[in-house]
């Protein structure tokens, strides 16, 4: 007889075509680059040495990125097959941690329907159990889990009776779904919790009498009034408890700890990783789950079964000893038509992490991965164990284990010990997913990804403009943290693992530097055409030919990828270039700056938790695909700088040196690149000039960008170009 087949992978059809691509491509690359140096030596000047610079950038960045495209897999899980090979009493226990860091930014409502979608699972109740990190040290978010433990009582009996799919009861009773006999009441169970909830948050403060239950009411006492987010001892509150708590039908319940670490002013907190290497040891010692799962606090799970698919690699007979995390890919629930903030993160998520799967595995995405637990840290692995033996065999409420689980969520804990540096998640930069994957690589372990076609999880995503640019910088200013880190991809990563992989680790890490030839195309062309000056081949010369291939063929592939294998419209295509162009001029720069004045010791980095609040009007806004400039945020500044210059420099072109000079043949590239980026600006000039609504660019930030504009036109012509010209 043959086994039941868990998991399949083969390699995707278009791989031929990627690796002709990429030779193809490669060796055009190469001409120019040669061209180039050609330039530089026989006829040096500055503008072909900044044009030299962008493209080297853009060169080494694409050949990087060829590493993705090299051998992309696609796999497929077959968790009906699992009943045959493995039985539900022989499952491994799974280990939830879902962390939250804000009750402003992440409205407590919000976390616990995560929760509650993982609560509700299709897998043994007694073998769950879901913590929450709360590192805001919220009472609003411990009273919401209260009340969140309650309603889950009625709430998981409902959704396994009738089998619900969406076990987020937000998500639930915001569609149109069938409705039984108990809907309405538990519709209006819901509700109530929900206004509760509500309400106290917006108080900002627990009133006592509210709660009846003796014990939770004890809780609240540790908020004395010295207890701010940053400074505060440990609390640890078992909300449910799977040896006493049952469902209103009497089925045990799956555990529910609620765990706001220890935190002191002057110690590092190490942000979202501290959080996760205090769930593992509290975990460890409470119901030391064999399997862990990771999630944000918005991405609540969207189908019940995901972990059978985690099992279907887990539990497979022949699965790789080295096999370390199951990854489904972030996948984002309120996208709107033409994803105009590029949110859907296509390529990361879905069509470069198939090639890293192809190689040695997928990076870990920071929520939706499923862990063995000992790859992270075992409870013997604690450092000083000062644990006793046999912990595990006591009840989560027993003396001991809640002593021993207040220790290892102490701030001190990880003194002398190896958490964070080989232990763990790993500390030293804001993307500790990416590189705690990457270590995880580095010493051989593998990952796998999994991406059924209903998502696992659904998340959300930034919905105005300056949280996308701020959340873009955050990350990229951790990849640099990672790049520039004693386990650089580069040089460790090179050695240690498949080199192709670690060039992938090098592509991610290294992105922000696309901000030197954005920014170069986005200026110099245009700055040049304004003094009439040409930069590139005329239309006639051999060069023009080798500028186009390289533009059409970088485009057209990313255009085949994003559209015809992708399968998206080519509105969100031309979204994402457009993203691409902002981040370049925005994100980028600014995360390379944040990241010199850091290593200068002149600023530090924190981690600004993006926003989960759904604003009403904002929200109208995003669903109309308008951009929200709203706020007065310096990342506008370059972007708004960038298209008035683009758009001055296209009209002086066309107008002067066109139509009335007769130059087409000399500045048609140049008259192109600016005719481009105004296309690519229109909501930017919409939002200067044409809005007149709340998310229109502040005024404050289009007079300073058109002053700024102007400025540079004239002063190029003053200096910079008076000298070229005259040289
Ligand atoms: O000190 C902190 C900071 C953040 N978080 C939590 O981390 C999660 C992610 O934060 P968010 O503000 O949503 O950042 P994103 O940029 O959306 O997160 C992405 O990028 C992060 C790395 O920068 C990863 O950790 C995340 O998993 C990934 O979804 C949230 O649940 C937060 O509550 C903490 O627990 N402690
Ligand atoms: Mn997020």
């Amino acid at each position: 007889m043959t086994t039941p087949l868990l998991h399949s992978s083969k390699p995707l059809s278009k791989t031929w075509f990627n690796r002709i691509f990429t030779l193809t491509y490669s060796t055009i690359v190469f001409v120019h680059l040669f061209r180039h140096c050609r330039t530089l030596i026989y006829s040096p000047s500055a503008s072909s040495f900044a044009l030299f610079i962008a493209d080297f950038v853009l060169a080494f960045m694409w050949l990087t990125a060829q590493c993705f495209h090299w051998n992309p897999i696609e796999r497929k899980t077959y968790p009906e097959n699992l009943p045959q090979l493995v039985k539900e009493s022989e499952y491994p226990s799974l280990d939830v941690f879902i962390c939250t860091a804000d009750p402003i930014k992440e409205p407590p409502v919000g976390v616990v329907n995560t929760a509650l979608s993982v609560l509700a699972y299709e897998y043994p109740t007694d073998k769950l159990s879901v913590y929450i990190s709360d590192d805001g040290g919220s009472k609003l978010t411990l009273y919401a889990f209260m009340e969140c433990a309650k309603f889950a009582k009625h709430w998981i009996p409902y959704c396994k009776k009738y089998n619900i799919v969406d076990r987020s009861p937000e998500v639930y009773f915001g569609c149109d779904t069938a409705w039984f006999s108990e809907t309405d009441e538990i519709k209006v169970m819901y509700e109530n919790m929900k206004s509760r909830i509500e309400t106290v948050v917006q108080s900002g403060d627990v009133s006592l009498d509210e709660i009846m239950e003796s014990d939770f009411r004890n809780a609240f006492k540790k908020w004395t009034p010295d207890f701010t987010r940053r400074q505060h001892p440990t609390v640890i509150e078992i909300l449910l408890d799977n040896c006493v708590d049952k469902d209103v039908d009497g089925v045990v319940m799956p555990n529910l700890i609620y765990i706001s670490r220890e935190k002191s002013n002057d110690k590092p907190h190490n942000f979202k990783a501290g959080a996760l290497n205090v769930m593992i040891r509290a975990s460890g010692l409470m119901t030391n789950g064999q399997i862990v799962l990771v999630l944000d606090c918005d991405m609540y799970s969207n189908d019940p079964e995901a972990p059978l698919r985690a099992l279907c690699y887990f539990m497979d007979p022949n699965a790789d000893p080295k096999l370390a995390f199951v990854q489904f890919p972030q996948r984002f629930s309120c996208i709107n038509k033409n994803d105009i903030y590029a949110s859907e993160f296509l390529p990361e998520t879905q069509i470069l992490s198939l090639g890293m799967d192809g190689l040695l595995g997928v990076q870990f995405m920071g929520t939706g991965g499923f862990f063995k637990r000992h790859v992270i840290g075992d409870i013997p692995s604690f450092g000083v164990n000062k644990f006793s033996n046999g912990i595990h065999s006591k009840p989560i409420t027993s003396r001991d284990v809640l002593v021993s689980a207040h220790e290892a969520a102490s701030c001190n804990y990880e003194d002398n010990t190896n958490w964070g540096q080989q232990t763990g998640f790993r500390y030293g930069t804001l993307t500790e997913d990416t590189y705690t994957g990457f270590r995880l690589h580095c010493e051989g372990w593998k990952s796998v990804i999994c991406n059924p076609k209903r998502a696992a999880f659904l998340g959300g995503s930034p919905s105005n403009l300056n949280d996308m640019l701020t959340q873009i910088k955050r990350w990229y200013l951790g990849y640099l943290e990672i790049f520039f880190n004693k386990y650089c991809p580069l040089t460790y990563g090179v050695r240690s693992m498949n080199p192709l992989h670690a060039l992938c680790y090098t592509h991610y890490t290294l992105r922000s530097f696309w901000s030197i030839p954005v920014i170069v195309y986005a200026f110099l062309p245009q700055v040049s055409l304004i003094n009439s000056f040409s930069v590139f081949p005329k239309v006639s010369e051999d060069g023009f030919l080798l500028h186009a291939l390289l533009f059409l063929g970088a485009y057209g592939k990313d255009f085949l990828d994003f559209v015809v294998f992708g399968g998206r419209t080519m509105q969100r295509w031309w979204s994402h270039q457009r993203m691409w162009l902002m981040w370049g001029l925005s994100s980028y720069p600014f995360a390379l700056l944040e990241w010199s004045l850091k290593s200068l010791g002149l600023s530090t980095s924190g981690f600004n938790v993006t926003s989960k609040v759904v604003d009403e009007e904002q929200n109208r806004l995003y669903e109309q695909g308008v951009f929200e400039f709203g706020v007065e945020s310096v990342l506008f500044y370059p972007i708004s700088i960038a298209s008035l210059i683009n758009l001055l420099s296209f009209v002086k072109g066309v107008v002067i040196d066109v139509i009335l000079n007769g130059r087409l043949e000399e500045l048609f590239v140049q008259i192109c690149i600016s005719g481009f980026v105004v296309v690519n600006s229109w909501p930017i000039y919409e939002g200067m000039f044409l809005r007149k609504d709340r998310g229109k660019m502040p005024l404050k930030i289009s007079l300073a960008s058109l002053a700024t504009a102007i400025a540079i036109c004239v002063a190029s012509d003053c200096l910079w170009f008076s000298k070229v010209r005259r040289s």
